[in-house]
């Protein structure tokens, strides 16, 4: 069971409203997340169907902030609430392999390279999914060691939006 530690409670001027301020110990959301306020009033108001974009970046963004608050609490040890992303950031060779397919290592290829057999053993699209998060999340948390934002790196695909690979390609200085 988890906790939210009220520090504090306010009412409006004529006390018809409350608004608490505690600080959570544990998740505050049901799915496990350290919270779930991602999706402002007016989005929901102007647009009722979710927009997947804004769901895609708010997923980026939180997950982003945990391996953050994770890289806060470091350096030193890993005591304390275990933390698979603590383990990671603290073994720069650990947090490679589960990125890189490493060919001499056959635990790392076993667990880096699953997402290509997903298209090319014709495997079920939830099994792809699966995967693409594995590799999304271990890289994210390379971004995170490295100072390198989310932001910065959908900037880079935003600039490439005008721009084909080949076309790209084509304008290199070899
Ligand atoms: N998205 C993930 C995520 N995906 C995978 N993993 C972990 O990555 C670890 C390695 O996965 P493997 O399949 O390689 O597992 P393994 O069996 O230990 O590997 P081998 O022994 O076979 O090499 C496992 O412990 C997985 O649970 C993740 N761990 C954390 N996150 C996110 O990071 C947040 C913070 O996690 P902690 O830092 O652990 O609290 C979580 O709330 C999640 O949002």
């Amino acid at each position: 069971m988890n906790f939210i530690n009220v520090c504090d409670v306010f009412l409006d001027c004529d006390h018809d409203s409350i608004i608490y301020l505690g600080k959570p110990d544990g998740p505050t959301c049901h799915t496990g997340s350290e919270t779930c306020y991602y999706t402002s009033v007016d989005e929901v108001v102007n647009n009722p169907q979710v927009d997947d974009n804004k769901l895609a970046l708010t997923t980026l963004y939180s997950l982003e902030s945990t391996i953050l608050k994770r890289k806060e609490k470091l350096p030193g040890n890993i005591e304390g609430k275990p933390s698979w992303t603590k383990r990671l950031l603290l073994d720069e060779k650990l947090l490679c392999s589960k990125i890189r397919c490493d060919l001499l290592t056959w635990c790392a290829w076993k667990e880096a390279d699953e997402l290509c057999p997903t298209l090319e053993e014709n495997e079920e699209q939830l099994r792809t999914a699966l995967e693409m998060a594995y590799v999304l999340y271990h890289a994210m948390v390379l971004l995170a060691l490295k100072g390198v934002k989310i932001e910065d790196v959908l900037q880079v695909l935003r600039l490439r939006f005008a721009q084909s690979g080949d076309e790209e390609k084509s304008c290199r200085k070899s």
